[in-house]
């Protein structure tokens, strides 16, 4: 557990636990050459850190990344990365009261039925916050996937029963929920007023389109391209469930319907549409990849809720401490870190030819 590898040929281990001293990723396999420096993780960090609006926890955090390894002169050696981020601002006297009670939603029972004891300070390694690694790691996957023109659109779909109804790029950076849709934004916010009030939270659906993915990336068994994706998006905590393309309503779909007809466009090999969401047989189809990712509203709410303690003993538990009223916004840049380094991943194992490239690149 405390080794959350990632990949086979990319290679990234997250460390460190919400209330610790600092957190951060080791990456190993980046080539040498890549031009890299804190800014580029950096922009990565800010769109995930604490304290961006009233609706993200409000522990002040300023998440600074400091490159501790393998970056020599503005560019990558070849060598372990090595990233950290000092935590500043843990308040851990608010877990007290869960240090032998478990929350509901959250992974205080599993990590003791497990482990036999948890660092139960901020939910230590369960915290949402051990995403920082993923970001700053994703941050370096983004940047080579930069370098061969394969570009992201990540954004916030839903809130709780608010959907966008308009897509407007410019909008996503614009509005605290990361969505394209002022509109939809502005009903969000009323959306969580109400939910906070209430002592809750709220949930939502992130969407990730990844353009410029050459097609034949990916394995036609086992490591399939939509597999590895959906591992990987998984693995990030309150994602429940990943689609690609149009996801579960195929289910209701007929074949006409749910099948892209191809047509030759500029002598090239072109779908008539993307239901299968740029992925077909586990390989890329050369078309936009779109994945989603719903995730579940932030267990730690503060009304009493009914649970027990490691002893056996019914309780009712008022959870303390600040947390997102909705994780989704502070997801959207994980989910696209975990993309990046799941495509990355998948390049270097399985297609020489764009090893290639990269290295040709670098070479200039
Ligand atoms: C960016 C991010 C922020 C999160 N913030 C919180 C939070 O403030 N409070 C909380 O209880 N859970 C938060 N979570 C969710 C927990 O980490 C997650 O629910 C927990 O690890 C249990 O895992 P599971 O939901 O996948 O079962 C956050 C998750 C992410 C990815
Ligand atoms: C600090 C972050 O989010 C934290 C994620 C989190 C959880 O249980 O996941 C619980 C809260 O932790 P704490 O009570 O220690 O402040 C959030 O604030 C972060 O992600 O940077």
């Amino acid at each position: 557990m405390n080794k959350s590898s990632f990949g086979n040929h990319f290679t990234v281990t997250t460390w460190g636990e919400s209330h610790g001293k600092a957190l951060g990723a080791v990456v190993d396999g980046c080539p040498a050459g890549l031009s890299l420096n804190e800014e580029d993780i950096q922009k990565f960090l800010d769109r995930r850190k604490p304290g961006q609006s009233r609706y993200t926890t409000a522990r002040k955090e300023g998440d600074l990344v400091e490159i501790l390894s393998g970056v020599f002169e503005g560019k990558t050696t070849g060598t372990p990365i090595s990233l950290i981020v000092r935590n500043t601002d843990q308040r851990s006297r608010d877990y007290g009261n869960i240090a032998y009670t478990y929350r509901p939603g959250h992974a205080d029972f599993t990590f003791d039925a497990k482990y036999g004891f948890r660092d139960y300070r901020g939910g230590g390694r369960s915290s949402g916050r051990e995403t920082i690694g993923r970001v700053a790691a994703g941050a370096i996957a983004a940047k080579i996937l930069e370098t061969l023109e394969i570009s992201f659109y990540t954004y916030t779909k839903s809130i709780g029963p608010v959907k966008i109804e308009s897509f407007d790029a410019e909008e996503i950076s614009k509005n605290a929920f990361y969505m394209p849709d002022a509109k939809a934004a502005e009903a969000a916010g009323a959306y969580l007023e109400e939910c906070m009030k209430n002592q809750d939270s709220a949930g939502g659906i992130i969407e990730c389109r990844i353009k410029n993915v050459p097609a034949g990336l990916g394995n036609p068994v086992f490591e399939k391209l939509d597999a590895v994706l959906a591992e990987a998006v998984m693995s990030i905590g309150a994602v429940k469930a990943v689609e690609i393309g149009d996801g579960i309503q195929v289910s209701a779909m007929k074949g006409s319907e749910d099948n892209d007809g191809f047509h030759m466009e500029n002598g090239q090999i072109t779908k008539n549409s993307n239901h299968a969401g740029g992925i077909m047989g586990g390989m890329s189809d050369g078309s936009e990849i779109i994945l989603r990712a719903a995730i579940k509203p932030t267990p730690s709410i503060s009304q009493p809720q009914n649970t027990v303690t490691d002893s056996g003993e019914e309780t009712s538990l008022e959870i303390h401490g600040r947390h997102d009223p909705v994780i989704v916004p502070r997801a959207v840049v994980v989910v696209e870190s975990m993309c990046a380094l799941a495509i990355v991943d998948a390049l270097f194992s399985n297609m020489t030819s764009q090893m290639d490239r990269i290295q040709e690149f670098y070479q200039k």
